[in-house]
């Protein structure tokens, strides 16, 4: 939530905000800079071609009624307007592909931000609707640098355009001025109310916008579909959306109608005006104190005069507007990591011996505790197997052990150095991996095993990991091997892999990161039997010497282990080898082991 203080957007931080975005803009493109100074240049100009040329077109045709004279100012006002346009259609143009270039470069240091901000922030809503604010604050809402420079150009034009109009005006017909200029004060104060009702809508939107994000994801990807059927959610999922469509709709009703009346009185303040202007005027010309031509010019130089300060003014309000959306990119920026980073560079040798000392841990914004003064020690080499009911806390051991998360209290050591000691990079650089919820990517099969590594003459290397694995024969079978894209997001002949086919994908790509530390979150839960017989059988190989600990429900792979360490109500309850925990009666592991077993015997 903001405060109070950070609500109010004043001068200072509009300011901050505006050099925060036009250092990067500029450093980033250049031309997009100068094509404006161009954009400027025209559209300054225009409009005293269409002021002063009617003027002595008008002039002429009362007075000498010169031909040759009247032909050349009308060549004027027609060469030079369509020269104009011609310019500034060939500016648009260009301008136009710098925008989309600072939408993603913007797009792509958030999805940056996101990987590399501490993953506690990835789980809290406050951050995630944050992210939200950022992308669209720097997207539709204020239409980014290219959006705010826009309102600079409009300034600036309107300046050079005020200024010539005023010497136009103030020769003629001073008391002009004054009437335009009251009438705009009181549209000014209008505006700055509809935009702090736009601006406090944008925030009402963002749950909103990024709920409908999710349920419209849902709904269109089909690896939800066969949920989605199965459990008849259509229904339930199109309601939803629904629901989040009308109160989309009730946010942006409630904000056009508080918006109306400042609209319909602008209207009103815009005729008044415009009816002054014409009467003062026509009332001067039938007195004959100025003549047609410069009825003609001054009314329209009033009018010029009154949309050019309008626009300046507007455009000063949409900049303020603009950049409170920009700055929550900003804020989303400027989270800081919590997360200890040390600078201690990870030893390369054989050893890693872990010891968790003391540790407990509970999340972040919850008052229970998951794990409770855990004190174990994971020998270097050691194949330790990690079980326990659901709940029971296994996989938080595993997002401490690996820095995910900072230890509540108590510390963990790797070679007797507290872990937040390290160098985080350098330190996630030593485990791999396969979490229960890992993901693969839409990208080739090759591309998904040698992630985050060079793809520069990893075929071969790549190969051998997938037969480790037990892939190679699927691989075998497909046309374009190991090219194969996976999923058919992007390409038709993508493949869809199987649960057993994904796991198996995601074990050889954490076997070729060839960390020394091995973690397997359930790595055989989708396996057929014969695939993890034939993994437990390879154990040695795939696992050799390296540290590894496993988390699995199917006790038969404990056997595999050296050791067994049984979570239960966040403690370690029990600790010891298969067949030392399933002689002690009454265990939890004797428990669970004799409860699976019983299925198979009974059969
Ligand atoms: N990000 C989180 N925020 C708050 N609580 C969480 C979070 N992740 C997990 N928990 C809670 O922590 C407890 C332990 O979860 P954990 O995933 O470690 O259990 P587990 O032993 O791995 O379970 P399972 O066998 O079902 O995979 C659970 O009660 C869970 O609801």
């Amino acid at each position: 939530m903001h405060s109070e203080e950070e609500n109010c957007f004043g001068c200072k931080k509009a300011i901050k905000t505006m050099k925060y975005f036009y250092k990067q803009a500029i450093d980033y493109k250049p031309g997009y800079f100068i094509l404006i100074i161009g954009s400027i240049l025209v559209s300054s100009i225009t409009p005293f071609i269409n002021i002063l040329f009617p003027k002595y077109i008008i002039d002429e045709l009362l007075g000498d009624k010169n031909t040759n004279r009247i032909i050349q100012l009308v060549a004027f006002i027609v060469i030079g307007n369509m020269i104009c346009n011609m310019l500034k259609n060939a500016i648009d143009e260009n301008l136009g592909k710098y925008a989309d270039s600072f939408e993603r470069y913007f797009n792509i240091k958030i999805s940056r931000k996101s990987i590399e901000m501490d993953f506690e922030h990835t789980e809290n809503s406050d951050v995630l609707n944050q992210a939200q604010k950022a992308e669209t604050g720097m997207s539709w809402y204020s239409g980014g640098i290219d959006g705010l420079t826009k309102c600079f150009v409009s300034i600036i034009s309107s300046i050079i355009t005020l200024t010539g109009v005023t010497v136009v005006i103030v020769t003629k017909s001073s008391l002009l001025l004054l009437v335009i200029a009251i009438t705009i004060g009181i549209t000014t104060i209008l505006n700055a109310k509809k935009n702090a009702i736009q601006v406090k809508a944008f925030q009402g939107l963002v749950a909103l916008n990024r709920a409908f994000g999710y349920i419209f994801w849902q709904l269109s990807n089909f690896k939800y579909g066969k949920d989605i059927r199965l459990y008849g959610a259509d229904d339930m999922m199109m309601q939803k959306a629904k629901d989040n469509n009308e109160e989309t709709t009730r946010v942006w009703k409630k904000q056009a109608l508080s918006t109306l009346p400042y609209n319909e009185i602008d209207s009103v303040i815009t005729a008044i005006r415009d009816g002054i202007t014409y009467f003062y005027l026509g009332y001067k010309a039938i007195k004959r104190v100025i003549s047609i031509g410069d009825f003609t010019m001054l009314s329209s130089a009033a009018s010029t005069f009154s949309e050019s300060l309008t626009s300046m003014i507007f455009n000063v309000q949409e900049i303020h507007k603009k950049l409170q959306f920009m700055n929550e990119y900003m804020v989303f920026m400027n989270y800081e990591n919590s997360l200890v980073r040390g600078e201690e560079k990870v030893k390369k040798k054989d050893e890693y011996e872990f010891q968790f000392v003391h540790v407990s841990f509970k999340y972040p914004r919850s008052e229970d505790y998951v794990l409770k003064d855990i004190n174990l020690t994971i020998k270097s080499g050691e194949h330790l197997s990690v079980v326990g009911l659901n709940g029971a806390g296994k996989t938080t051991f595993i997002k401490l052990l690996c820095r995910l998360y900072e230890v509540s209290e108590g510390e963990i050591l790797l070679n007797g150095v507290n872990i937040k000691e390290y160098d985080y990079e350098e330190y996630m650089k030593i485990f791999s991996v396969v979490f229960q919820d890992f993901k693969l990517l839409s990208f080739s099969i090759k591309e998904n095993v040698a992630l985050g590594h060079s793809l520069q003459d990893t075929d071969e290397k790549v190969t051998e990991h997938l037969k480790l694995s037990g892939l190679s024969d699927k691989v075998a079978t497909l046309e374009k091997g190991i090219e194969t894209s996976i999923y058919k997001q992007f390409e038709e002949d993508g493949i869809e892999p199987s649960g057993g086919e994904a796991q198996k994908l995601a074990i050889a790509r954490a076997l070729y990161k060839n960390a020394p530390i091995i973690i397997l979150d359930e790595p055989t839960a989708a396996l057929d039997p014969i695939a993890e017989y034939e993994i437990y059988n390879h154990f040695d190989q795939l696992v050799g010497k390296k540290t590894a600990v496993y988390i699995s429900h199917r006790l038969s792979s404990c056997k595999f282990c050296d050791r067994i360490i049984v979570f239960g109500e966040g403690t370690v309850a029990e600790s010891g080898t298969h067949e030392e925990l399933l002689n002690k009666q009454g265990g939890i592991y004797s428990k669970m082991f004799n409860a699976q077993a019983q299925y198979y015997v009974n059969v």
